[in-house]
């Protein structure tokens, strides 16, 4: 038990959702479709004598921001029975949208695994990291996306519940304005409901279908915040794919809207990610 060991977990822009209450965090969840991307959270994990987790998040301009400590992450490590210096760096901004508490938590579990030599399988660290999400109320579907490639189609809560996963070789781009705190939403029941009445109906087998079942989930849901409105018209306007980050105040759209996306603010460029967390060679 000694060195240092680094995972990274790809981030999840969920299209659409609907929440799914089973009787423990382990059959809660979420059904929905999302796409896992080559932007996510890079985690350092080091043996030490008491836990301490160093964030650094990203600004929606792209600027490194650090932050010291992460509740999540340090209940994780206590109830593995284990006491690390992590490192958490984040690709996209935290509580955008971008499923960086999912990744993050990924990414932490594997390192840790690997540098403690617990065994755990990688189903196992899926398990752990759904049921911490759920528990937190910081995502619902985002870890069973992420813990392979894709574009993850779920019809079920839990780990389990992909039913589908498909590798465009579309590209897309983002641009974000800020979060939106997640366990408001997803603890409303009343947001829920018409969440879940905005479900869209058949299950996308292309990236033009789930791009525009995200975007007809959008507009019925209810959750579309003004701010981006402007953004989501001027790629209408120019025939571009695009929908709002699930649970984020932002933009997703197809790769030929980066210039258009530029013109409202940072925008990024994101790729499919084909694959889940991986270690990284220290
Ligand atoms: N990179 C990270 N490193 C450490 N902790 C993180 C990180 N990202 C998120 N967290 C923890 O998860 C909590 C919730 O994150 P949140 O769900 O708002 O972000 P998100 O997953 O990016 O958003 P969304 O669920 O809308 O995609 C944060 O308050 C923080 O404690
Ligand atoms: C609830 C959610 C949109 C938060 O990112 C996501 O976890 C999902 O799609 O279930």
């Amino acid at each position: 038990m000694e060195g240092t060991a680094v995972a990274f977990a790809p981030g999840h822009i969920s299209g659409y959702f609907k929440r799914i209450d089973g009787d423990s965090p382990k059959t809660t969840g979420s059904c929905g479709a999302g796409i896992v991307i080559d932007r996510g959270v890079t985690a350092s994990v080091t043996p030490s004598p008491k836990t301490s987790v160093i964030v650094t998040d990203r600004t929606p301009d792209g600027e490194s921001l650090i932050s010291y400590g992460s509740g999540l992450i340090e209940e994780l490590l206590s109830g593995l029975g284990v006491c690390a210096k992590v490192e958490t760096t984040s690709g996209l901004p935290i509580g955008a949208g971008f499923g960086m508490s999912a990744a993050a938590i990924l990414a932490t579990l594997t390192a840790t695994n690997a540098v403690f030599e617990l065994g755990m399988s990688a189903e196992a660290i899926s398990e752990l990291a759904h049921e911490t999400e759920v528990a937190h109320n910081t995502g619902l579907g985002d870890v069973a996306a992420a813990s392979g490639g894709g574009v993850a189609v779920r019809n079920a809560p839990g780990i389990f519940g992909v039913n589908s996963r498909f590798f465009p070789s579309a590209e897309i781009c983002s641009v974000t304005f800020g979060s939106i705190f997640t366990p408001d939403v997803i603890g409303s029941p009343e947001k829920m409901a018409q969440v879940t009445a905005a479900f869209p109906v058949g299950e996308p087998a292309t990236f033009t279908e789930f791009m525009m079942k995200s975007r007809q989930f959008a507009e019925a849901s209810g959750l579309i915040p003004a701010r981006i409105r402007p953004v989501l018209d001027a790629c209408d306007e120019a025939g571009i794919l695009a929908s709002m980050t699930m649970l984020g105040c932002g933009v997703f759209a197809a790769a030929d809207g980066f210039e258009i996306l530029s013109g409202f603010g940072t925008a990024v460029p994101l790729k499919v990610c084909p694959h889940g967390p991986i270690l990284l060679e220290v």
